[in-house]
């Protein structure tokens, strides 16, 4: 029996997700997608195809995590294998946010032939969960992107089985995963990984 204040309360945290990213220039348009934890078996998910900018509770909908729809004829995020994956492998995520910057978008394209963004050095690292100090290396992998999402899905739990420490993931030309235990965490890894990438971007820029 699925607890429908938890839902709401849910649901009401990805709109304004939304509203935040769409309006920072990270999610144009329809592209993104977002979802919450509502237990150990169920999501809240965006639907497929909607304005990020301009969601609304029936943009939102329920999905186990196995990807199908609980009471609802709607169509979920084509992505939504890559949500619960990261729910099934991580019992502590309690929100998982995938983003369409400008700069995940064109850093990744940059880094054509390389298989991660290596953070190091920085201070700002420290933003995310776990994190203590700018000396430690966030490894950022890459995968190329497809649109076979089963598939994709299967390579980031074998990577991620193997490498639980990280913070996100890019995918190329497409954008970014990160996650974390509330909605609020979530936000602010997009906003560090935003900062961080576009640190990247400006020195290979700059010294190219
Ligand atoms: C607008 S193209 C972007 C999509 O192909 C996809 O990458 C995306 O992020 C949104 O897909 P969605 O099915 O709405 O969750
Ligand atoms: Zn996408």
């Amino acid at each position: 029996m699925l607890d429908a204040t938890c839902y709401a309360e849910r649901s009401q945290q990805i709109i304004e997700a939304g509203r935040l990213l769409y309006s920072r220039g990270w999610s144009p348009a329809t592209s993104s997608n977002y979802s919450a934890r509502i237990d150990a078996g169920h999501l809240a998910i965006t639907v497929s195809g909607r304005h990020k900018g301009q969601l609304t509770p029936e943009d939102v909908m329920v999905v186990d995590l196995a990807g199908r729809p609980v009471q609802s004829e709607r169509k979920a995020s084509a992505e939504t294998l890559l949500h619960t994956t990261l729910y099934e492998l991580f019992p502590h995520v309690g929100a998982v946010l995938h983003t369409h910057s400008l700069t995940a978008t064109v850093l990744s394209r940059l880094l054509r032939g390389q298989d991660a963004v290596r953070l190091r050095d920085y201070e700002l690292q420290k933003a995310f969960e776990g994190v203590t100090t700018h000396a430690l290396e966030l490894v950022v992998p890459i995968f190329d992107n497809t649109q076979d999402i089963p598939a994709l899905a299967a390579t980031t739990r074998d990577y991620l089985r193997a490498h639980p420490a990280t913070p996100g993931y890019l995918i190329r030309g497409h954008g970014l995963y990160t996650w974390g235990r509330t909605m609020a965490d979530s936000l602010r890894h997009v906003e560090a990984f935003e900062f961080l990438l576009a640190c990247e971007l400006e020195t290979i820029r700059i010294t190219r």
